[in-house]
């Protein structure tokens, strides 16, 4: 490493002002087009997986404290030039752990921190317990970085994923877990790609989700399953399109951003119950195992049925399962296919919803059986609202079919006029005027404090957190005027209030600069306003 992280600690000052992790990282260079580049931070949790191992006499295994080490070596992982001349590890006090990408085509530098979990695991030891560990890990550097990381093992990356997404609560920062088939230190891998596509994304996107990435594809976490044991492209994700794809250029499909609208501190729930499991059904399946997999302390099932969700017309089976429910243990109806969702078009679905199973729409297995352990491990729930819960898309892990009230493209007399104008009429065209035209609108409506135009704008799909050539959004507008309606409007909508324009600036240092009450204005959550 050119200039060591362990010499240069403690001489934090620059432009004479000690830097704080929470403080924006001065713009440092020219980048492309003559532009500053900002520094951003990323933080990247390793727990262990194929991409950090390496071979011993019983197989491949995780070694210890030799990943940051190897990545300083590898020169599109680590910048090596720009960390001795911006003197990076003395101006940020950071040590071996900390590297930093070259510079990005979005004009960033993405400084990334390298925290390793102990011991390592090879995901298939993975427990709900290591689940709790990332969980907190994520909580306790929430605030200090833009976004994260989580390097995991494919085998249970779909449950880890699954179950963060559920424990993440209030989030509104981008959380990306990923890993390879082949460890990073082999000559032909797939882990190099598969990271440097998560820190680009994670440290220059907010995406408040938590995500999965591998083989060029940012999917939901709660969407995915492993579907290739030997294939770089290891993950489906059947019932949702990614929401980003890295190609020559990364593409966000913002409209399938899941986005909370809430405006509570983030926090992580770590109780998960784990008196919960899979029961897969097969034809010849008999009651007798049925029933035992029913016994005490299991509280939670998830009954991978056939199909759009049925099961055997059998008596005795059915029997069993409405004992079951009676004694409140919580059953959750998924399909063994792939793709699609449990309905009731079937005579052999609708008995099972008579015997009190709740079903689980187009859910993976691997998000039902994560949700259910964290929906029962709210003892402060009665029955009721957890089974109410089960049956809510919490994060966007279950396709909800809009109830016709949203406005088409084609509906907006504005855009219909536009259209006219250039002679337009293919969707995806038209799809691309809303896209150009949203920021500018919208920022114009947050200036002049127009309620209706912001909505009519997000009726049309129009993502209301989409930044305008400065990067502002129209949250950074509503917080410079102190509109407390609209603020709370946006918050709600999931604008996210970590948003940087292209300054640098979020949406609350611009209402600190023009000296708001910041609870007031952005409500409970506080901590949020800490930066
Ligand atoms: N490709 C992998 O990472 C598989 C490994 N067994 C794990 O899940 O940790």
């Amino acid at each position: 490493m050119a200039e060591s992280g362990r010499a240069a600690r403690g001489g934090t000052r620059v432009l004479g002002r000690a830097l704080s992790f929470s403080e924006p990282s001065p713009a440092l260079e020219i980048g492309g087009g003559g532009r500053t580049a900002a520094e951003v931070r990323v933080l990247v949790i390793n727990t262990g997986g194929t991409i950090g191992m390496v071979p011993r006499s019983e197989g491949l295994a995780p070694e210890a404290n030799k990943l940051a080490g190897a990545l300083a070596k590898i020169p599109i992982l680590h910048d090596a030039t720009y960390a001795k001349e911006t003197k990076l590890y003395s101006r940020l006090a950071l040590g071996d752990d900390s590297l930093v990408l070259p510079l990005s085509k979005e004009n960033k530098r993405i400084i990334y921190t390298i925290i390793e979990l102990s011991p390592l695991l090879d995901s298939a030891n993975m427990t709900p317990a290591d689940w709790g560990k990332i969980a907190k890990c994520l909580e306790t550097n929430y605030e200090k970085h833009d976004g994260f990381v989580i390097l995991h093992g494919t085998d249970t990356m779909a449950y880890t994923a699954s179950a963060l997404s559920f424990m993440c609560e209030n989030l509104g920062k981008t959380i990306i877990l990923t890993g390879s088939q082949v460890p990073i230190y082999e000559l032909r891998n797939d882990g190099r790609s598969n990271l440097l596509g998560s820190l680009l994304i994670a440290g220059q996107f907010v995406i408040p989700e938590v995500c999965l990435y591998f083989y060029n594809k940012l999917y939901r976490g709660n969407r995915v399953t492993k579907v290739d044991a030997e294939s770089f492209n290891a993950f489906s994700s059947p019932n949702l399109p990614p929401l980003a794809n890295a190609e020559v250029d990364i593409t966000i499909n913002w409209e399938t951003v899941w986005r909370s609208n809430t405006t509570k501190k983030f926090e992580v729930h770590t109780n998960m119950n784990c008196n919960v499991g899979l029961l897969r059904i097969f034809p010849g399946i008999t009651t007798a195992a049925v029933k035992a997999f029913l016994q005490s302390p299991v509280e939670g099932v998830v009954l991978e049925t056939y199909g759009s969700g049925n099961a055997p017309n059998n008596q005795d089976l059915l029997e069993e399962l409405k004992k079951a429910t009676d004694r409140n243990i919580v059953i959750l109806n998924c399909t063994q296919c792939l793709r699609g969702s449990v309905s009731l078009v079937y005579a052999t679905g609708k008995t099972l919803m008579d015997a009190g199973v709740i079903p689980g729409a187009d859910m993976t297995p691997e998000a039902a059986l994560a949700k259910l352990a964290y929906v029962l491990g709210k003892p402060q729930l009665s029955l009721a609202e957890k089974r109410k819960m089960l049956n809510e898309n919490l994060r966007g892990e279950i396709t909800v079919v809009p109830i016709g009230t949203r406005i088409t493209l084609k509906d907006s007399k504005f855009i219909q006029g536009i259209s006219k104008y250039l002679c337009i009429s293919r969707k995806e065209e038209l799809e691309a005027v809303r896209d150009a035209l949203t920021p500018a609108l919208a920022c114009a409506a947050a200036k002049t404090g127009d309620l209706d135009a912001l909505k009519a704008l997000q009726n049309m799909g129009g993502n209301l957190s989409s930044g305008d050539y400065d990067g502002r959004t129209p949250l950074h507008v509503a917080s410079c005027e102190g509109n407390l309606e609209l603020v709370t409007y946006l918050l709600e909508s999931g604008a996210t209030v970590y948003a940087k324009d292209r300054f640098g600036a979020t949406p609350l240092m611009n209402a600190i600069k023009f000296r708001y009450d910041l609870k007031v204005l952005f409500g409970k959550g506080e901590a949020r306003c800490e930066k």
